[in-house]
């Protein structure tokens, strides 16, 4: 079983404009993928898709056994503890501190505050910024802040990691320490899927990368092929 799939999935927005035509793939439980092309390829329209804030126009898109074209109302937020997502531009809480913005899916999901306390510790350590729990998103680096934003995604161990250009803030060696952190992750049991246009990154993490041109997926390098 998939832990993703999509299906001959379309979308045209409601201006027109088809940013993805027909693409299909699956996603394996602890694979990490990169999904890959030029500006307006569509890259952000599939991760849309996977979280729910865009829908398909055609085609389905299943999450395990279910298909998100039924995901209506309260289920989408009990579909996205599921999926973390780390967005480009970090959505963070500015009048709540670090520790505070990582534990905010915790306290959705009514977790006891000692457990929540516990894993954000554990979780801010992983991003290192545990010294920093107690700033608040104003008093950090761009860098930082897209840490938090990785260390919120993550702190609920969801199935399946979804990242929009997670490493556009960073410099070269804290962009590797991340995705090092998320090739980490599918060891415990969360796949991770991640957009990003950064070629030489693509190449060094050696992962299966799909490409996509004009909203058609035109190809789908495993990690053999890349480094050939
Ligand atoms: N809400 C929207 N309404 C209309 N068109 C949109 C909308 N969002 C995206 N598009 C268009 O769909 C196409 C795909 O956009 P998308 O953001 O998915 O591309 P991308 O590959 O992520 O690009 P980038 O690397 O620049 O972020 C683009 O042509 C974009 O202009």
């Amino acid at each position: 079983m998939s832990v993703l799939r999509f299906d001959n999935v379309s979308k045209r927005y409601d201006s027109g404009h088809h940013a993805l035509t027909d693409v299909s793939f699956e996603v394996a439980p602890g694979e990490m993928l990169f999904v890959t092309g030029h500006s307006g390829a569509g890259k952000s329209t599939l991760l849309k898709l996977i979280h729910l804030s865009e829908r398909a126009s055609r085609g389905a898109v299943l999450f395990g056994e279910k298909n998100l074209a039924k995901v209506r109302g309260g289920r989408i937020a009990l579909h996205r503890r599921d999926v973390g997502v780390v967005y480009q531009d970090h959505r963070l809480l500015t009048d709540r501190n670090v520790a505070d913005n990582v534990g905010l899916p915790l306290v959705l999901r009514g977790m006891r505050r000692g457990d929540i306390a516990k894993r954000v510790r554990s979780v801010l350590e992983k991003v290192g910024l545990a010294a920093r729990a107690n700033a608040f998103p104003g008093q950090l680096s761009a860098g930082e802040q897209q840490r938090v934003g990785i260390a919120r995604a993550i702190v609920s161990e969801p199935k399946l990691l979804v990242a929009d250009e997670p490493t556009g803030n960073l410099d070269p060696t804290l962009s590797a320490e991340i995705l090092a952190l998320f090739a980490s992750l599918p060891e415990r049991g969360t796949s991770v899927l991640v957009a990003s246009h950064d070629l030489g990154l693509l190449k060094r993490m050696k992962k299966r990368v799909l490409v996509l041109n004009e909203g058609r997926l035109v190809d789908d390098i495993s990690p053999q092929e890349l480094a050939e």
